[in-house]
């Protein structure tokens, strides 16, 4: 299982230093941009990921947790984003938008909050390079994982299989040690935010999710 390093909940003034040799062995890093409307939070802009692309070469997997992501895809692409996943419940024509990401030459992704269903996306699934689901309520980092979106991933891994489908299967929210083993036979990717920043050694905690 591949690792996306969500920088949420990191030391935003001592990135480089903190972070440093775990964003050298993380496969992606994962971009939390959060609104205030879609979620009851604020996070980060495209400036802030331009400026952490000047640290770092790994891929971005961007995640619009916004309400109107159509107006926003070119800022996080010329950011430098190369996945952009948004939230089917957005407020937006769900094909156009995946459209306008991949206009860009970009991947795209589609993303599920927790009481969204997998059957509430089937007809995205042949059109995306990703899917995410959220496996906390999005928002805020360090919440305890979501049994039920086992089930999710488990379900995406079918329909993949069954339909030859190309997107890879991602998951957000609550992921360590103890919950990776649960999700890891049915995704390529898992988000891991708190696990890995608020520990002492970032990096051992990559390994971790690596090796399980
Ligand atoms: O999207 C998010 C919250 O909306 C974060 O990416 C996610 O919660 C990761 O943080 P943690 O691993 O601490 O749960």
């Amino acid at each position: 299982m591949k690792v996306s390093l969500s920088i949420l909940t990191a030391d935003f003034a001592n990135m480089e230093s903190s972070l440093h040799d775990a964003l050298e062995i993380t496969d992606y890093v994962h971009m939390d941009i959060m609104d205030g409307e879609f979620v009851p939070n604020i996070s980060i802009g495209p400036a802030f990921v331009k400026a952490i692309r000047k640290i770092t070469d790994k891929p971005f997997d961007t995640h619009l947790m916004i309400m109107h992501p159509q107006n926003y895809i070119k800022q996080f692409v010329d950011a430098g984003s190369q996945y952009i996943t948004f939230h089917v419940e957005a407020d937006c024509d769900i094909k156009k938008t995946i459209d306008l990401i991949k206009s860009y030459g970009v991947k795209a992704g589609i993303s599920i909050k927790p009481k969204t269903k997998v059957e509430d996306i089937l007809e995205y699934l042949p059109l995306v390079d990703m899917v995410l689901v959220m496996s906390v309520e999005p928002g805020f980092g360090g919440q305890s994982f979501m049994m039920d979106s086992i089930d999710k991933v488990k379900a995406l891994k079918e329909l993949k299989e069954k339909n030859n489908y190309s997107y890879l299967i991602n998951i957000d929210g609550g992921i360590k040690d103890s919950t990776a083993p649960l999700i890891s036979p049915y995704v390529d990717l898992a988000v891991s935010g708190s696990y890995v920043c608020n520990a002492e050694n970032p990096k051992e905690r990559i390994d971790i999710l690596h090796n399980l």
